[in-house]
């Protein structure tokens, strides 16, 4: 490329991801030897993950004075004035379509296909139709996985640099000054970006932050090791129709709704106590924003080791969450159609309709849909006395 275009420079957006840091420095080192000017500058981030210090000069580990300075401190930058014209160099390429990227053996990306506009221009448009509405009642709805378009849907473009959080910022501050946003609807929506920012800060000072306990005394978790229960989570079989909705929604469209995913990943870590490493894993292999920092903050909060993490004896009951946050249940009919005609009342617990229901709704349990895989009372006292043996373990360490 460097002979083909005559460069002399070349600068990009910095990464924060370990392995994308010794790549970045691998190829600045070796661009620099050949006499090349380089520079790598912030874009994907809202200020530098080293920026926002604590008094004592420590990262912020905790977020909501971590959110209190960077909402002082942050003034989004004017944008520059766009270029009358852009002349890229004239180099040979292949055409995309050539590279054959799309599965057809089978088509398992339809569903992606269906769900998604990738680029600038889709991005574009989805922060200005949530912006003009959905917004204002973000507080109240976001929690609702059958409400697709109350939250803005803006991560997998955030994850691939298609709009920066700059900009995000910058178009919702506007509408709030103008009087046109409700502004504590508008301030929830950026403290959620400020949560992407967060990670960050968790993922530059603990690079392991995939792979290694943020807090150390989970290394004395008694974890399971039990594969037929990590498949039927991953592939949506376990009994409990919310966790089955989440799973089958993540497969078909690469997306899983922040409530959801939230449950999944309890039941991961507690109800089946398997490693919250397994669930970042299948997560960042299937979702369309998994990122390198969000993902793996994400799981360890869920799962109790993270920093500011939910305490690891709260344990989400997937009925009652069913019930609270998909209460018509909307999303659980989409996603597991076999239960459609439940009523109401059961869909979050089929076991409980007695067995003149579940004839009429078509549903027969163990076959066309699974029984829970555990059951929920039992799953909690096991989690719970994990936990007390992480306790007793660690004293004794
Ligand atoms: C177990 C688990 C794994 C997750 N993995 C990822 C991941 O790989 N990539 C990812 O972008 N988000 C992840 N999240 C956070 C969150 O679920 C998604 O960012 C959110 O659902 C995206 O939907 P949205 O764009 O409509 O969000 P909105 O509610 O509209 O929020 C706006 C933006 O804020 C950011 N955001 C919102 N919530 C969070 C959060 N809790 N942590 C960090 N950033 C947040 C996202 O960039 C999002 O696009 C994870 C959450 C959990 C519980």
């Amino acid at each position: 490329m460097l002979k083909e275009t005559g460069a002399d420079c070349v600068f990009w957006n910095r990464r924060y991801d370990k392995a994308e840091r010794d790549v970045d420095a691998g190829i600045k080192a070796d661009l620099t030897a050949r006499g090349l000017t380089v520079a790598s500058r912030g874009g994907r981030l809202l200020t530098e993950p080293w920026d926002i210090r604590t008094g004592a000069g420590g990262y912020y580990k905790v977020f909501t004075p971590y959110w209190r300075a960077l909402r002082a401190a942050y003034v989004p930058p004017d944008p520059l004035p766009r270029p009358a014209s852009l002349s890229g160099p004239k180099v040979k390429s292949d055409s995309l379509s050539e590279w054959g990227l799309h599965p057809t053996r089978p088509d398992w990306a339809g569903g992606l296909a269906e769900a998604w506009v990738p680029g600038e221009q889709g991005a574009a448009d989805r922060l200005a139709e949530f912006l003009d509405g959905p917004v204002s009642q973000y507080p109240d709805l976001r929690n609702r996985p059958d409400r697709e378009s109350a939250t803005s849907r803006l991560s997998p473009h955030l994850r691939f640099g298609e709009i920066g959080p700059a900009q995000v910022w910058r178009a919702t501050r506007h509408g709030i000054d103008m009087g046109h946003l409700d502004e504590s609807g508008a301030m929830t929506f950026l403290s959620e970006i400020a949560w992407r920012e967060f990670s960050y800060v968790l993922l530059y000072h603990n690079p392991d932050l995939a792979d290694e306990n943020y807090n150390p005394a989970f290394r004395h978790m008694p974890w399971r090791s039990d594969r037929d229960a990590y498949d039927a989570w991953s592939e949506g079989r376990t009994g409990y129709p919310i966790v089955d909705a989440g799973m089958r929604q993540l497969w078909h469209t690469g997306f899983m709704h922040n409530r959801v995913r939230m449950i999944v990943a309890s039941f991961l870590t507690k109800h089946l106590l398997l490693p919250w490493q397994m669930g970042e894993a299948w997560f960042w292999d299937t979702l369309v924003d998994a990122d390198p920092a969000s993902n793996p903050a994400s799981w360890q909060w869920t799962a109790g080791s993270g920093a500011d993490a939910a305490p690891y004896f709260r344990i989400f009951n997937p009925i009652t969450q069913g019930r609270k946050f998909d209460a018509s249940g909307d999303y659980v009919r989409r996603w597991c159609p076999e239960l459609e005609d439940l009523p109401d009342k059961y869909l979050h617990a089929p076991w409980e309709a007695d067995a003149a229901t579940l004839k009429v709704a078509g549903v027969a349990l163990g076959d066309t849909y699974p029984h829970p895989i555990i059951e929920h009372a039992l799953a909690r006292l096991r989690a719970l006395d994990a936990y007390d043996t992480l306790k007793q373990r660690r004293s004794a360490a």
